[in-house]
């Protein structure tokens, strides 16, 4: 015992139930815990490190690996309330990865002070090295060619073994063949590591150097992993190489809340846990104690759906609660507006708070609506989205300036700034850089070091690349200096700042204001780390961040995120939105089955996010991408209980004859021949009055249909048929002059024209959404008429 007992163990286990009791208590050995979403396995995970910390457990032979930064500094806290002062490393799997690689950076071929590079700097060095090798191909864009790099990492596939890998052989995959150790060499000359290498550089450390392993397994004798079902095999072999002479090895999570299989995610590691450690001790945490049974079922039944799952009892002593809501709005306008009404009214009764409601999307693109609703009704909101402020083009010029400063052999850093402000320094003086450097080897700031040798190099520009090199020198004296000051610095010496200040437009102050909250970042950091912190590791700090990261627990704000984000997060109330096909499940998901039951994963995570009340809504039009167009339900929503939730919908508005499959191919039923005068396009979008909604209660639900025909959701067999279906939806002579007509694509129009006879039969169509003109052959046409109330 170490002398740190500052709660008695039976307070410990007093707020744990059986089940989390059997997996706090366990100390040895090989540990699975298979958890249903809001069972506490978060809660088992900090307790257990308590409980390893009184055992006698030395806290620094303790490992916490967590998904995000956020359910690190939570558990932090957690156990700091438990076993204060116990300096247990929590922290995700790729901090835990840039610890050990700092470490031993030589072992892989990189300097202790390499520069992690975010996707937007690992997409443009591959460009170069494309453009370089004379790889560019129109058969493989180089987004493929990445993503095909990205996954042999993430299977541990290294350059000289992709030959063994099922792609060798296609265009693609000898493409890539000649592209990943190019893109690799570059990445080792500048000495930089992407996302993926961070984890693929310390499990090829940990395979090839016996000693390092043999110490890292003695240093991390207990190894606990939160949300495994996200791991993918680079990390299952990380742990399992720290696994080996001290196998106490625990982690925690549900196979039905696996939802990044597209960054590599293998739901297989969780299935297969107990064949890779044959005495493992499982422990099931099945009970509940977020939501109201009625949420929970909803839930269950959702996810039932799926075939590939263990399957797992969910169930909860607590309340039955009010019944789900499942809510069909005429427009994304009208989603938004109720939505945020609704919020209004009920914190204006005292009956919530704005931090007690989340909105919940699928894609960040479609919170703009729910902000504008939001800021109409005067609530707070915060959009959680921590990536976004970092991919902002003046912070990545400023961040850029500082891994330069970190690291002088950064060249992706060093082409963004070498001529931002401008300073004269154009394409062609940076290429003769650029093959300079090849050529001998060097880093692109040395070559600049040298531009006055640089054959061909006129000396004008040769002056301006001196007095670049200068200024990164000047810069470079105060890297030892607190971050604020740094980025201070750099705003000041480089003129950033002062062109910004001199410019007169709106974005220009924008982005000022954006610095500004730069500095604040880089000034917390400081006042976190009054040691010094060193800009290396605010650096890393800034270049780890996830989206969730950004959610602040205590403010007052409603919130809006991806469902993505909203993993491990807990709401009173949330607002699934925009449950449409093509946007959940995503498009990209359409023919694969197995992206079918991840997406259905991820709406399960969504559900399972709500403690009181849930509300899931699809708007029968949405302006997307620019286009206002019909929508289909979710064909999930076909798949929950519908009879036991609340169903809502408008009772006016255009009224559709039939249900109808958008996600045919659009646009190549419409003529473009022809002189139709086109009007200038306008954004606004089709409104549709008065708001009136009828409700169907649970009870009567049971009794009567629950939806009108009109708005009956398709389930995704319906949708397979429709596809199939060829033939002429309405006959050409059905469409007369002046009637309203909608189009998959075009949405909501009026036929203006009626011209030819039989097959030849044309309309033209004014489309409310953008006031052009656009004529069909009615026989191929996917119009269809509708009735305005
Ligand atoms: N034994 C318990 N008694 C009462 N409440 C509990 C208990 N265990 C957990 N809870 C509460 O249940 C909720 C969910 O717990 P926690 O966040 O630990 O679940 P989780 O399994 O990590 O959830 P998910 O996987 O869905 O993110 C929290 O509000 C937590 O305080």
């Amino acid at each position: 015992m170490d002398g740190q007992n500052n709660l008695p163990l039976t307070d410990l286990f007093a707020s744990l139930t059986e089940a989390q009791r059997t997996a706090v208590a366990h100390i040895d050995g090989p540990m699975l815990t298979l958890a249903g979403p809001g069972s506490g396995k978060t809660r088992v995970v900090t307790h257990r490190v308590a409980n390893l910390v009184r055992q006698g457990i030395q806290a620094r032979n303790i490992l916490a690996l967590t998904f995000t930064n956020k359910a690190a500094d939570e558990m932090r806290q957690r156990l700091a309330a438990l076993a204060p002062g116990q300096p247990v490393w929590m922290g995700t799997f790729h901090r835990f990865c840039v610890r050990t690689l700092r470490i031993h950076a030589p072992l892989v071929g990189l300097s202790e002070n390499f520069s992690i590079y975010d996707m937007d700097d690992s997409r443009k060095l591959l460009k170069l090295v494309l453009a370089e090798e004379r790889l560019e191909s129109t058969h493989a864009s180089p987004d493929s060619i990445a993503h095909a790099i990205s996954a042999a990492k993430n299977n541990l596939v290294t350059p000289d073994k992709y030959r063994e890998t099922a792609l060798y052989g296609s265009t693609l995959g000898s493409l890539v063949e000649r592209a990943y150790p190019a893109y690799q060499r570059a990445l080792l000359r500048a000495n930089a590591v992407d996302f993926d290498d961070l984890l693929q550089h310390v499990a090829v450390l940990l395979r090839e150097n016996p000693d390092v392993r043999k110490q890292q397994d003695a240093k991390y004798k207990y190894i606990l992993v939160d949300e495994y079902q996200d791991t993918n095999l680079a990390q299952y072999a990380i742990i399992r190489a720290l696994s080996i002479d001290y196998p106490n090895l625990s982690v925690t999570g549900d196979p039905d809340q696996s939802i990044y299989g597209w960054r590599g995610a293998n739901v297989r590691n969780i299935l297969e846990f107990e064949k890779d450690f044959p005495n493992v001790k499982v422990v099931r945490l099945e009970q509940n104690y977020r939501s109201t049974q009625s949420i929970l079922r909803v839930a269950d039944v959702l996810i039932a759906h799926n075939k590939r799952r263990k399957k797992k009892r969910l169930w909860t002593e607590n309340p039955e609660g009010e019944a789900v809501r499942l809510v069909c709005y005429p427009t994304h306008t009208d989603e938004a507006e109720q939505i945020a009404s609704q919020i209004a009214t009920a914190v204006r009764q005292g009956k919530y708070r704005p931090r007690d409601f989340a909105i919940f999307f699928r894609t960040n693109a479609l919170s703009r609506q729910f902000e504008h609703a939001l800021r109409e009704q005067v609530l707070p909101y915060q959009i959680v989205n921590g990536l976004e402020f970092y991919q902002r083009m003046e912070i990545k010029d400023v961040m850029a300036y500082l891994h330069l400063l970190n690291n002088q052999r950064d060249n992706v850093a060093l082409r963004r700034v070498i001529n931002t402000p401008t300073r004269g320094i154009g394409k062609s003086t940076i290429t003769k850089l650029q093959e300079y450097a090849s050529h001998r080897g060097l880093s692109m700031l040395d070559a600049a070091r040298q531009a006055g040798l640089i054959e061909g190099l006129p000396k004008k520009s040769a002056v301006a690349v001196a007095k670049f090199v200068a200024l990164i020198d000047k810069l470079s004296e105060s890297l030892t200096a607190e971050v604020e000051q740094i980025v201070g610095m750099v705003l000041s010496e480089s003129g950033y700042r002062e062109v910004l200040q001199n410019s007169e437009s709106e974005e220009d102050q924008e982005r000022l204001a954006n610095l500004e909250e730069l500095l604040t970042a880089a000034r917390q950091f400081d006042m976190h780390n009054p040691q010094g912190g060193k800009l290396e590791h605010f650096l890393e700090e800034t270049s780890l961040v996830s989206d969730t990261d950004a959610w602040s627990s205590d403010t007052d704000r409603v919130s809006l995120m991806t469902m993505h984000a909203a993993k491990g997060l807990e709401f009173p109330v949330v607002y699934i939105v925009a449950c449409e096909q093509g946007l959940l499940p995503h498009e990209r998901s359409r023919h694969d089955e197995e992206k079918l039951e991840e997406e259905r994963r991820l709406l399960f995570v969504g559900l399972t996010r709500a403690r009181q009340e849930l509300q899931l809504s699809y708007a029968q039009y949405r302006m997307f991408r620019g286009i206002n167009a019909p929508t289909i339900p979710s064909h999930f929503l076909q798949e929950l209980p519908r009879d036991e939730m609340r169903l809502q919908e408008p009772k006016t508005g255009p009224r559709r004859l039939i249900d109808f499959d958008s996600q045919l191919p659009a646009d190549d039923d419409h003529l473009d021949e022809g002189p139709i005068e086109h009007a200038a396009a306008t954004e606004q979008d089709i409104s549709f009055e008065p708001e009136e909604f009828s409700q169907i209660e649970p009870s009567e639900a049971r009794k009567k249909p629950q939806l009108d025909k009109r708005f009956s959701l398709m389930s995704g067999a319906d949708l397979l048929t429709r596809q199939a279906d060829t033939g002429p939806r309405f006959p050409p002579n059905v469409f007369k002059h002046g009637m309203n007509v909608l189009h998959p694509e075009h949405g909501l129009g009026t036929i203006i024209a009626l011209g030819g006879e039989g097959p030849k039969r044309t309309a033209t169509v004014q489309f409310a959404s953008d006031n052009r003109e656009r004529r069909f052959f009615l026989i191929h046409a996917k119009l269809e008429p509708v009735e305005m109330e």
